[in-house]
């Protein structure tokens, strides 16, 4: 449907100028002021349903439009009211140029991540200086008259076509690196919208305005419909039927997110740079400012790099603490288990010292469960971890959760004799915690430990280990728990 509407639209435009030719110009105004005027709409409206921030870039495209819009107003009034045949008035020329500025600064800032206030503020100054040197350079060329010569004319063509190369080449890019669909949907209209642009403004003001062949006339102006229209049905159309099956190189989508911000600066710096000749002190101004503020744009962004790399650094090391530690005791967990071990067996083998294990599991842990709820259990777990944490005394000795109501115990360079007084030590001081347990023989929390030693041969593997610590584990439990047995 709205493809056909903008067909019809083309189609009116060109009827009223071939069968109203005294008044085409007039008839054709109307057209060419109603199809920015609707751009303008467009991308207010999708605004509205993405979000008018100008991070967005729908709002900076509204604008965009609405300067040319202002142009071709001020073209009519100047035509028509003021019967200037002059070529090209100085504000109207203004308003015609100026309309890249938001573009410029869309591609500068739209999907650029986690700007600062500071950076936002750098880039408002940057785009605005933009705006007031297009403007001096401008008015070197034309006054609010019109140009003086043929000469001043053909450089304001040559700037337009700068310009619009410059805008449809970095839209282009901006469209081929985005990597989320609203920015690729946003970067399509505006790219289409340059591109045509470009060239019917580049035909325009080669050939229609100098008189210069191949030059079709006021018929000129249904081509100028074309770029509006085009943005119109890209802004209208949903995002999700903007093709995204290009994937963008990774590269380049990087490329891109670090140089689009400096853009900005760039342009201010080309700019300044042509000024220079007329008006040297804003000149170098202009150049002053570019290069302070790509380089306030490069430290702060290198500061948030740095930002970034801290906290992926100490997130990093919680993600570490968080893999190797049980949530519930706080004790390390099996995996950790599983690495002391191999570590201690490895460095027993070298000194060809005994290492012992402790298997240590809360009797009738289930009936305390089912008695006193899981939460209670829960907490029955932290206090018999916490006990036994106390009663580790050396600092090479490893505790961890082995899994559900089981605990492990590492005593490396430690004999079976060892093994056997650490075990009573914490059957006595588990009983001690006096935690309740109404279902267990003496009503209150007990363990059972099994204990084994082994000094570690080449052939063996620390599994020899911990199934000899089981296997006394079960023989406790099987004498009657609140014990420990030592492994043969
Ligand atoms: N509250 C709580 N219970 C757990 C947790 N992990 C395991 N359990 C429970 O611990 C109980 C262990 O039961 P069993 O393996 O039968 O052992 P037990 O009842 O202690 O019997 P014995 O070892 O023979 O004395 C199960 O009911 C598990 O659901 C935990 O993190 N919190």
């Amino acid at each position: 449907m709205m493809p056909l509407l903008a067909i019809g639209f083309v189609l009116l435009h060109a009827m009223s100028i071939l069968l109203l030719p005294g008044h085409a110009m007039a008839a054709s105004y109307v057209f060419l002021v109603v199809a920015p005027l609707l751009a303008c709409a467009f991308a207010v409206r999708r605004g509205l349903m993405m979000g008018l921030a100008p991070a967005q870039g729908w709002s900076l495209a509204a604008l965009s439009m609405l300067l040319w819009t202002l142009g071709m107003a001020s073209s009519l009034y100047q035509d028509l009211f003021l019967s200037n045949s002059n070529l090209a008035p100085g504000e109207t020329m203004l308003l015609y140029i100026l309309y890249g500025v938001p573009i410029s600064y869309a591609v500068a800032i739209v999907g650029v991540e986690s700007r600062s206030h500071i950076q936002r503020g750098i880039d408002a100054v940057l785009a605005a200086l933009l705006g007031y040197l297009y403007f001096v350079l401008m008015f070197s060329w034309t006054t609010l008259q019109g140009v003086s010569s043929q000469q001043s004319a053909q450089m304001i063509a040559y700037m337009f076509d700068v310009e619009n190369a410059f805008l449809a080449v970095m839209t282009t890019v901006r469209f081929f690196a985005a990597d989320a669909p609203r920015q690729r949907h946003l970067f399509a209209a505006m790219a289409s919208f340059t591109w045509l642009y470009g060239i019917s403004s580049a035909y325009y003001n080669h050939h229609v305005a100098l008189d210069i062949s191949p030059n079709i006339g006021t018929l000129y102006d249904v081509m100028v419909d074309v770029p509006f229209l085009v943005f119109i049905l890209m802004a209208w159309r949903m995002p999700s039927r903007i093709p995204l099956t290009l994937n963008p190189p990774l590269g380049l989508v990087r490329f891109v997110r670090i140089g689009s911000p400096l853009l900005l600066a760039l342009s201010v710096l080309a700019i300044a740079l042509l000024v220079l000749r007329q008006r040297f002190a804003l000149g170098v101004a202009g150049v002053v400012i570019a290069v302070i503020g790509y380089g306030l744009r490069s430290i702060l962004s290198q500061v948030r790099q740095i930002e970034t790399a801290d906290r992926l650094r100490s997130d990093h090391t919680m993600l570490a603490e968080l893999a190797l530690h049980d949530g519930l005791t706080g004790l390390l967990n099996r995996r950790a288990f599983e690495e002391a071990i191999g570590r201690e067996w490895r460095q027993a083998l070298r000194t060809q010292q005994a290492v012992s294990l402790l298997l240590i599991d809360v009797d009738m842990f289930k009936q305390y469960n089912d008695r006193y709820g899981h939460l209670a259990g829960d907490a029955c777990l932290r206090d018999v971890a916490a006990i036994l944490t106390q009663a580790v005394q050396r600092p090479m000795d490893l505790l961890a959760r082995y899994g559900g109501e089981e605990f492990v115990l590492i005593l490396p360079s430690t004999p079976l004799a060892g093994a056997k007084e650490v075990a009573d030590r914490l059957c006595k001081l588990v009983r001690q915690l006096n935690l309740p347990h109404d279902d267990s023989p003496i009503q209150r929390i007990t363990v059972s430990i099994g204990a084994a030693s082994i000094v570690p041969t080449h052939d063996a593997l620390p599994d020899a280990l911990i199934a000899s610590a089981d296997r006394a584990l079960y023989e406790a439990k099987r004498k009657g728990r609140n014990r420990f047995e030592l492994a043969t």
